[in-house]
């Protein structure tokens, strides 16, 4: 575990799976120190010794300026700036973890994309909960699948942050490269809504592939979907045109489109008629929109927001609906103005 090359400002990384390990392996490659951790020692042992992510990013080898930190009191204390990308259903907990670690200069950005675990809180409130407001915070969101990001394929992402200096410090770090550009603006609000709700619906647009609707109906989905997570968030203080931006319609469009997506793979195979746990089996990995279809759904009922997607698809996954009679109470909605 070499900790050198220590010429820039370097950033720790809190999560090794595969969104995790592509954004280290971005930071690292513009020159950065990067410090990687992950909760399973085996996995990090395998990290260092192989130096890629065989499991999910498969003969990407890892910049020379990213170190496995297996410790996460080590971790914590190499860098001031920290990037949580655990997925949503341990988000507190990492929290909780890292709180007698921390010292009054660190900062903390999130790649996690969802909503709290049963309370459908929002991340922010998860982290203001736990340490208050003395920390700058960021939130990273937008369409970037890893396999992408990490095989330096051009991606570009947005970041929110209510401290102006910590979003452009880390817009420097991640921008400078010639395939990675980052758009900054101080809507955390909507950068994390956008992110979080997009799984729900990439969800829906997989079920209706999977049940060998069209184009037609794909398109629909993506066009009301973005309506209604719209409709959501302005209700809670959200700036409209994030949505238009790339954590919102961006990446709605990326992960209802692109079979890179694990939600929408899920989706397609509920619409197959497969089970939700056989599904998930399956994909192996994080799918953020499942559990989340149910925290949406709560937090819209909260509001009294009308989101018939997202109350379609929960119908779906929790209350045994089956697909098709979701797509017909949908369809037979009555009708409206666009
Ligand atoms: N993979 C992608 O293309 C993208 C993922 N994201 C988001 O990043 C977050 C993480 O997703 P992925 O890396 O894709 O997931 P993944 O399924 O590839 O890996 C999940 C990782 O979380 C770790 N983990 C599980 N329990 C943990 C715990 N108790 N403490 C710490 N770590 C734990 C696992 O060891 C595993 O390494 C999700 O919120 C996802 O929506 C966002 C953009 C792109
Ligand atoms: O968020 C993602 C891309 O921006 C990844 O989507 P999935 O979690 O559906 O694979």
């Amino acid at each position: 575990m070499s900790h050198t090359h220590i010429t820039t400002s370097p950033i720790t990384v809190l999560g090794a799976g595969s969104y995790g390990s592509a954004l280290a392996i971005a930071f690292s490659r513009n020159g950065y120190p990067t410090y990687l951790w992950g909760h399973d020692p085996l996995h990090c042992e395998r990290l260092s010794t192989e130096r890629q992510n065989r499991q999910f990013l498969p003969d990407i080898a890892f910049p020379e300026s990213l170190n496995i930190e297996p410790d996460l009191g080590k971790a914590i204390q190499s860098a001031r700036d920290l990037l949580i990308v655990v997925p949503s259903h341990v988000f507190g907990e990492i929290i909780a973890k890292i709180k007698p670690h921390l010292r009054p200069e660190h900062r903390i950005v999130w790649a996690t994309k969802g909503l709290e675990r049963d309370t459908g809180r929002l991340l922010q409130e998860v982290v203001e909960e736990q340490l208050g407001n003395r920390y700058p915070l960021a939130v990273l969101s937008g369409p970037t699948f890893a396999k992408e990001l990490a095989a330096g394929l051009p991606t570009a992402i947005a970041l929110a942050s209510h401290n102006e200096q910590f979003a452009l410090e880390l817009q420097a770090r991640i921008h400078c490269s010639k395939h990675f550009r980052v758009y900054i603006n101080n809507d955390m609000l909507g950068v994390q809504l956008g992110g979080a709700i997009k799984n729900v619906i990439a969800i829906g647009a997989g079920i209706s592939d999977g049940m060998g609707f069209g184009a037609n109906a794909r398109t629909a989905l993506i066009t009301r979907g973005i309506a209604e997570i719209t409709r959501l968030g302005v209700a809670l203080g959200a700036n409209p045109n994030t949505f238009m931006g790339m954590s919102g319609l961006g990446d709605l469009v990326l992960t209802c489109t692109d079979n890179q997506s694990r939600n929408r793979r899920f989706g397609m195979m509920l619409g197959q008629g497969i089970t939700a746990q056989t599904a998930m089996d399956n994909i192996g990995q994080v799918v953020e929109g499942y559990h989340n279809t149910r925290e949406a759904y709560l937090l819209a009922q909260r509001y009294g927001i009308e989101m018939p997607i997202t109350e379609q698809i929960y119908q779906v996954l929790f209350c045994g609906k089956n697909a098709k009679e979701a797509a017909v109470a949908l369809l037979g909605r009555e009708k409206k103005e666009e």
